[in-house]
């Protein structure tokens, strides 16, 4: 990777093809000119930030990011600026998104071997993030990217970054993965993570997230009430563990460590 030089500038990087669109901006395919290094360019306008006022998100979500080092959270390597625009230089992640990837399987879910293992490889990212009081990694999969090997990583600074295509998107991001307590805007604790968690393994096994409706209104009161349907085909254990995540109290759901070592999380993974 890129030593951290004094500074970078844009001319140190020939660009390559856009990877995906934001709502600050959009993420490029770049190399860096004198090593023929690979990275992701991620390009956020000044004005978009300023008018949004998140400028103080940004450079608190640049400062955890660039010392986090975990081999399931996407490296920030460093990041520069010019009169209009923020460069963020990041791991380029040559799979792709996990929204990406879950559209491309033909039953449009995974088994799950495979769910599992991205459920215990996120795991332990948030094992390291909530050991250093960082929270609310807005976990879904179009924040969450597959390195080498098809290696999860947590890609999210805060703001997602969605395909040009992906119907999800609304002005803030999909309402799927809020918590109750964040829906009734009271203060969040790490145990947001625990339930976002829960969301996600449901929508990876199948195949879409529990809580989706046709509006936000629905889809806001299914939360509330943690109303949600498991087809047939899921697994005693995997009902078990989402049924442990996806608890209205935020205390009452299973603590990441307790998730790592569940039957279905030991069954499915090596
Ligand atoms: Cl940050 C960051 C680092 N690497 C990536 C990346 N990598 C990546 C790799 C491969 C393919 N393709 C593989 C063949 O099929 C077509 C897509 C796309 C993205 N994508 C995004 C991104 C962001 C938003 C929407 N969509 C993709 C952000 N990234």
């Amino acid at each position: 990777p890129p030593k951290p030089k004094k500074t970078w500038e844009l001319n140190n990087f020939d660009i390559g093809r856009l990877l995906g669109r934001g709502k600050f901006g959009n993420v490029y395919l770049a190399r860096e000119k004198e090593s023929q290094f690979v990275v992701a360019l991620k390009v956020l306008f000044k004005r978009q930030i300023g008018e949004s006022n998140v400028e103080h998100q940004v450079r608190r979500e640049i400062e955890i990011q660039s010392h986090l080092r975990h081999p399931h959270i996407l490296r920030l390597y460093a990041y520069f600026h010019d009169d209009v625009r923020i460069y963020l230089i990041l791991e380029y992640a040559p799979q792709g998104t996990l929204f990406n990837a879950l559209q491309a399987q033909p039953s449009k879910r995974f088994d799950e071997r495979q769910s599992a293992t991205y459920i215990k490889s996120l795991c332990s990212a948030l094992l390291y993030l909530h050991e250093r009081d960082i929270i609310h990694r807005d976990i879904k999969p179009e924040n969450l990217l597959l390195g080498h090997k098809g290696v999860l990583k947590i890609a999210d600074f805060g703001w997602s970054v969605h395909e040009p295509n992906s119907m999800r998107m609304t002005l803030c991001g999909t309402v799927d993965y809020l918590p109750p307590e964040m829906v009734q805007g009271k203060p969040h604790t790490k145990n947001v993570d625990l339930w976002s968690l829960g969301v996600l393994c449901f929508e990876l096994l199948v195949g879409h997230a529990p809580f989706y409706s046709k509006n936000y209104d629905e889809t806001y009161k299914k939360i509330l009430k943690v109303e949600y349907k498991l087809p047939e085909h899921i697994s005693k254990a995997a009902a078990h563990l989402i049924s442990k995540l996806l608890v209205l109290n935020p205390q009452h759901r299973l603590p990441l460590d307790q998730v790592l070592v569940h039957p279905w999380i030991l069954a499915h993974t090596k």
